[in-house]
Formats: structure tokens, sequence, C-alpha cells
């Protein structure tokens, strides 16, 4: 079968792509491991700049003061960068566990995840929560042990973690020698050899010294009295561990693990060769109708989050798409599927970090920018010819809720408008009961409603306050039959809402409650999550 140009252009990039997201506990070293990639990928010329852009981002709305404020990072960015003769997507995401939700949808817009690690630490809480997210997607896991200039854990017992508390098999690529005071470097057990770690010289050392073969007098030389109890821990690795297995890798049931330190630029460049060798480049997605392979000519993608501007003053919004086939090019005309409306996409963003050249085209893997005037949710699907709506880009369940109370009764309008929109936007959830007018939000951490109150009140010149509400949980209705649906509604009128989607919801008051609705109403689906359709 011969193949159209713009078939062979698009495998072409499209082999090129690699695009991942960090995944980590807060404090692991998420913001310093970013900044060491975009060095890499020359995406930045110095250190810091990376703090230095969050921080200039922070001076542009008091939300993101906020954020800095409690020094954690609320927003994910898209970094795109060179690298190797590949296309890097970096996605951050958000580490603080009040913003799940916007790190789950990221995770679906990824083909591979970087999982950092504190050595001092070992797996905490987040990681196996994102874990989890990524389990059910096999996404494959390159894992780095981070801060090996401080005092870590055994490195066997960390291994032993990883592959129990998080079921996936542990293969080390790199072998720590020492750490701390004593951090020597590391050991590369396939390449046999040693890369040499200097203090203090961070991101000013292009490339780690090394030696070739343990055995090798240098080696010895370098390791002195060490030399034996290194050579016999690492025998006892090698029998006990598994070898990376690229298959295993990329269906999500072995990750390679790397040790070394982001701060001392130490170990993340052979990190992201890994990244660049061995992940996955676009991977095909699932649509309603079939799989969409990377390499198809028609372009499609969908969009897993929306995001304010930096700008309030203007108060346009961007949706982050992911491009999922074929080739976006300025001013080309798209289905917008969930609307059934032809839109002519003429000025989306792409993210090249390094602002050198404007992109005027992007290709699978690749994330643009939409400028959204309110017609764009998160879930919604853009493709060109077939009309395709893909999958798997979930809401969750909101765990917290709180009764709105507005300020000034005259600005019930704007609040609406404004819930609406910040709903959309995954924001918080938003659910209006059937039985009387209250407002409800429902948030899957306490700090997305300090953003709320706060945007609202920027943007939305809306002031407004929080009550507790007495809710356990929320699920969403589904249910194939009329009949059985309206008699289910009639007799549960009481805690039905609808949530800013017009999508029929179940507030229930306590699990109990919740357990007892399930048994006594077998042909309703109750539902955790829901898709954004
Ligand atoms: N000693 C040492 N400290 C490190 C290393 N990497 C990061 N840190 C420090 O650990 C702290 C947290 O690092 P960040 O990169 O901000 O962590 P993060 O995961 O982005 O944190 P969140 O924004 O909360 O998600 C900072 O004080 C870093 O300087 C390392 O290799 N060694």
């Amino acid at each position: 079968m011969t193949q159209s140009p713009l078939a062979d252009e698009i495998r072409k990039e499209a082999e090129q792509r690699r695009t991942f997201a960090i995944i980590s506990h807060p404090d692991a070293g998420k913001t310093t491991i970013t900044e060491k990639l975009l060095l890499m990928g020359k995406a930045i010329d110095v250190a810091g700049s990376v703090k230095s852009r969050k921080a200039d981002r922070h001076a542009t709305s008091d939300w993101m003061a906020m954020e800095k404020q409690r020094g954690i990072s609320i927003t994910t960015s898209v970094m795109q960068f060179p690298y190797r003769g590949r296309m890097i997507n970096l996605l951050d995401t958000p580490g603080h566990e009040d913003f799940s939700e916007d790190t789950y949808r990221t995770l679906t817009a990824v083909d591979s995840a970087l999982m950092v690690i504190d050595g001092g630490k070992g797996v905490e809480a987040r990681t196996i929560a994102l874990m989890e997210v990524c389990r059910l997607r096999d996404t494959p896991i390159v894992s780095f042990i981070n801060k090996l200039d401080r005092d870590i854990r055994d490195p066997i017992e960390l291994l032993d973690e990883i592959e129990a508390v998080l079921s996936i098999k542990a293969a080390p690529i790199t072998w720590p020698i020492g750490c701390y005071k004593d951090f020597k470097g590391v050991y590369h057990l396939a390449q046999d050899r040693l890369y040499l770690y200097q203090a203090g010289l961070g991101s000013e050392r292009s490339q780690a010294q090394c030696i070739d073969g343990l055995n090798s007098a240098e080696a010895r030389e370098y390791l002195g009295d060490d030399w034996a109890t290194f050579a016999e821990q690492l025998e006892l690795v090698q029998g006990a561990c598994h070898l990376f297995d690229q298959e295993a890798f990329l269906a999500g049931r072995l990750t390679p693990v790397f040790f070394g330190t982001a701060l001392g630029n130490f170990g993340v460049d052979q990190v992201l060769d890994c990244l660049a060798d061995a992940a996955p480049a676009p991977l095909p997605r699932q649509t309603q109708t079939r799989e969409v392979a990377p390499d198809e000519t028609a372009f499609s993608g969908f969009v897993f989050k929306i995001q304010a501007n930096m700008d309030p003053r203007h108060r346009d919004r961007i949706a982050f798409l992911r491009i999922c086939s074929g080739r976006y090019q300025k001013g080309m005309k798209l289905h917008h599927v969930r609307l059934g409306k032809e839109v002519k996409i003429a000025d989306a963003l792409t993210f090249f970090s390094s602002e050198r050249e404007q992109l005027d085209e992007a290709f699978p893997g690749d994330i643009i920018g939409l400028h959204n005037h309110g017609s764009i949710q998160i879930g919604d699907s853009f493709s060109e010819g077939e009309r395709l709506s893909f999958t798997g880009i979930p809401h969750f369940a909101p765990e917290l809720f709180r009764r709105v109370r507005l300020k000034d009764p005259l600005k019930s309008k704007q609040l609406r408008q404004g819930l609406q929109e910040l709903a959309e936007e995954g924001q918080a959830q938003v659910f209006f009961p059937q039985r009387n007018n209250d407002i409800i939000l429902g948030a899957v951490g306490v700090l997305q409603f300090d953003v709320v109150a706060s945007r609202l009140k920027e943007e939305y010149r809306v002031e407004c306050a929080f009550e507790a509400v007495n809710l356990w949980s929320a699920r969403w209705i589904n249910c194939k039959d009329a009949k059985k649906l309206k008699e289910f509604t009639d007799k549960a009128s009481e805690n039905l809402a609808l949530d800013g989607g017009d999508h029929l919801t179940y507030l229930a008051p306590t699990r109990v409650n919740l357990a007892l609705m399930q048994e006594r109403w077998p042909d309703i689906e109750f539902r955790a999550t829901r898709e954004h359709h």
C-alpha cells in the first residue's frame, strides 16, 4: 500500500513525540526535576528560572497568589522542548492532593509518567493514589529515587517497597554508591559503568565523568575501602532484582528505576534518556465508536483541562487539547463533536517553552491551547471529517460538600454563571438539589473551595460564604429502563440533584444510606465517576 506524503510526515513526527507527566508526593522534587529537564532541553538557560517563571505568574492574579502563599502548585502547565531528536511534551501536575482531579485528567493525556520518590521517605500516600490512576490505563512508569545527597533509606528496601506497595516490578537501571556525604555516584548495571558525582557542581556540569568497568583499577581506586562492600551489595541486587524488560515496561508491569539528586542535577539526564529511548510514542486512543491510531491523517483530539488564563482581566480561558491523530494546522476547520458544530481554529497556542518560534503546526502527542469563550468543556472532542468522541476522561465523585450562601442576593445570576463556568473548568462541582433552591459545591479536596471563593470574588465580583452540609458522597444515576428510573426519581427526590452539566445525581447523606439505596434499587446504576459527555 502506498502512503501519502502527509501520512509519512505524521507518522514520522508522531514517532518523535514523548508525552509524559511527573507524578510524586508533594516535596519529592518535581519542580526541581522539571527545571533540570528544561535545562537539558535548552528550553531555559539558567537554573532558577522555573521558580522565577512561577513567581511572575503569581503576580498576575490573586488566586495564584494564594498558590504562592501556600507554597504548592495549583495549575497544570505544558512544556515542549526538543531532546536528542525527540520532541518532549512535559505536562506538569499539581502535587497537592486537593487538586487530584486535575492530575487524574492530565494523566489521561500522557503516554508515560515519571514517578519521583524522595529517597529518605520512600513510597508516600500521594504516589500510591497516582499510581492507581496510571494503572487504570497501564501507563508505563519510569522511577527516579531522588535526594541521594541526603540520608536515604536502604535502596534495596526502597525497591521492595515499590514492588510491594505499588504492585509493580522494579528493575534498577542504576545503583547508588553511598548517599549523603558519601554519595559517590551511580553504577549503571547494563553498561558496567560508574557515573561520578561531584558535589556542588549542580547544573554547571554538562555531563558526569565516568569510569568504565566496576572491576577496573580506576574504579577500585575511586571507591577505595568501599569497593568490596559495594561489589558485594551489587551481587545481591543483581541476584534479587528484575532485569529491565521493554515489553513489561510498556504494559505498565515493570518500572525501570534510577537514582540521583535533582538538586545536584545528577541522574536526571539518565531518566530523560530512558524516556526518550524506551517510553512509548503516542498511543492509540479509544473513542465511542473505534480506536484511533496516531498516524491517521485526519486530525482528532480531546480536551483534558480548562484553565483560566493567567490574565484575569480578559477572563479568557484556555482549553488544553491533546492531539490523538493527524496534524493541526493554523486556521483549520474542525467538528466540535458535542455541539455538532464546525469551528475554525485560527489561533491555537503551542507551548514551545523557549518561545523562539511560533509554531503553526502540531502533531499527535502535542498539546495545543484553544481559546475558550464558554463553548468548550473538559472531555470535548474535536475532529476532522469523521465525528469521533473520545472516552475515558472522568469526573470523580466529590467527597466534600458546602452549601453556597450569597452575601448580596441581587448577584444570584452572576453567582450561577460563575459557578457554572468554574465547574466547567473542573475547579469544583456544582449541584442543584431538586427539593429546594440550594446550591451545593462538591470537591475532592478542601482547598478547591478557597480557589472557587477567591475566583468568584475576583473574576465575577460575587462574594459568598460556604456552610457545612451533611453529605457523604455523590453518585451519578444511570438507568436504561425509563419506568424504573421514574419510579426511583419519584421516591428518592429528596436526595436528587442536577450537576453543572444537567446530569442526575444522588447526594448521599451517609455511606449507610447509599448502601441501602443501592440494595433497594438494583436496576439503578450509582456511578462514582462520570464521563464528560
Ligand atoms: N537535598 C536535596 N533537596 C532536594 C532535591 N531535590 C529537591 N530538593 C528540595 O526539596 C524541596 C521540594 O522540592 P520541589 O522540587 O519544590 O518539590 P515538588 O515535588 O515540586 O513540590 P510540590 O510543588 O509541593 O509538588 C525543595 O526545597 C528542593 O530544593 C535533592 O536532590 N536533594
